[in-house]
């Protein structure tokens, strides 16, 4: 039977402008857990060990977001084998992903808490499940799927919902990204409160426009990356959560930098390998990461 099991998940860029909950970006910046199993029944208060992002913050009993999705997939899956083996697992959590920035923590936690439990399902002899089976488990729980699609499958992925399925689009016209970082958090779910329930005609016409001009600025056409940038369907709404990251977005794009807000904020994402260190306010990490392809990686040792 399996020892441990070990999955790498890469961070995310949501919407990348006007691709609202279906545009996605897998960055190297990666998440590392391993999932050992005991002989004997563990601590159930000391089940999780962090390192890293939040490593102060984060429960270390079950109730931690990744052993707790594990779990409940788990028992659906294959009640025989959490039954065996849910009182005798630890993890051990290496946190490079921010929180609550707008770079996909929480759908990176939930799709490695949903994949361990496929893979130990399958080598304990019970059913797997695919690659497209997590992405629309993760969807599910996270409420879109544009976060978990590119941590599924890598690259630049365009999701859809009910059930989530995604695309990987190459990538061609640019290599990293920088991702600037700022202390402040951002509840994504908060920020989801901001977004009204109707959108103008216009407004929709315009933003369906510019998702399309996107794939063509990323795959052929880098000079077209600025306009299709432009977003009217969350950004502007959300202005009063993040306003310090929109006047980031603003003063880049004012130097012709394509940047918008990274997921639900408050994250800034420019479409570019370099951000003149001038540019960067005082207490903003900026980091150039390349696309990650292929999504997460996961490997056992028995
Ligand atoms: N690696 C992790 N382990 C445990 N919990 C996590 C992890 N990553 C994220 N979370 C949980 O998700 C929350 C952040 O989720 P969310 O507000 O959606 O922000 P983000 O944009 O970072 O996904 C964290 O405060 C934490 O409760
Ligand atoms: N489309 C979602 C993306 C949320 O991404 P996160 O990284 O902030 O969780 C949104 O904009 O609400």
């Amino acid at each position: 039977m399996i020892r441990s099991l070990r999955i790498e998940v890469p961070a995310t860029s949501a919407n990348i402008g006007p691709g609202y909950d279906s545009f996605g970006l897998a960055l190297g910046l990666v998440d590392s857990l391993t999932l050992t199993v005991h002989d004997a029944p563990v601590d159930t208060e000391t089940v999780v060990t962090v390192q890293g992002e939040s490593a102060d913050e984060l429960p270390r009993d079950r109730s931690h977001l990744i052993v707790r999705v594990l779990g409940e997939v788990l028992a659906e899956l294959s009640p025989e084998t959490h039954r065996r083996f849910i009182d005798r697992i630890t993890l051990e959590s290496v946190n490079r992903i921010p929180h609550s920035r707008g770079l996909g923590s929480s759908a990176a936690a939930v799709v490695a808490g949903i994949a361990l439990a496929g893979a130990l399902s399958e080598a304990a002899g019970g059913p797997r499940l695919s690659r497209a089976e997590i992405l629309e488990r993760a969807a599910v729980i996270e409420g879109h799927p544009d976060n978990a699609a590119p941590a599924v499958v890598g690259g630049l992925t365009i999701s859809l919902s009910d059930p989530a399925r995604a695309w990987t689009v190459p990538v061609r016209t640019i290599g990293e990204v920088t991702v600037l970082v700022p202390e402040v958090r951002l509840d994504t779910k908060t920020a989801r409160g901001a977004i009204p329930q109707d959108i103008a005609h216009a407004v929709a016409a315009g933003n369906s426009a510019r998702t399309g001009l996107l794939v063509h600025a990323l795959t052929t056409d880098p000079s077209a990356l600025l306009e299709a940038t432009v977003d009217e369907l969350h950004q502007e709404f959300r202005r009063a959560a993040y306003p310090e990251s929109m006047d980031l977005v603003d003063s880049l794009r004012a130097r012709g930098i394509p940047a918008v807000i990274s997921g639900a904020g408050p994250t800034v994402l420019a479409l570019t390998d370099s951000v003149p260190a001038e540019a960067v306010p005082a207490g903003v990490r900026a980091l150039t990461v390349p696309i990650a392809e292929g999504g997460f990686r996961l490997s056992a040792e028995v």
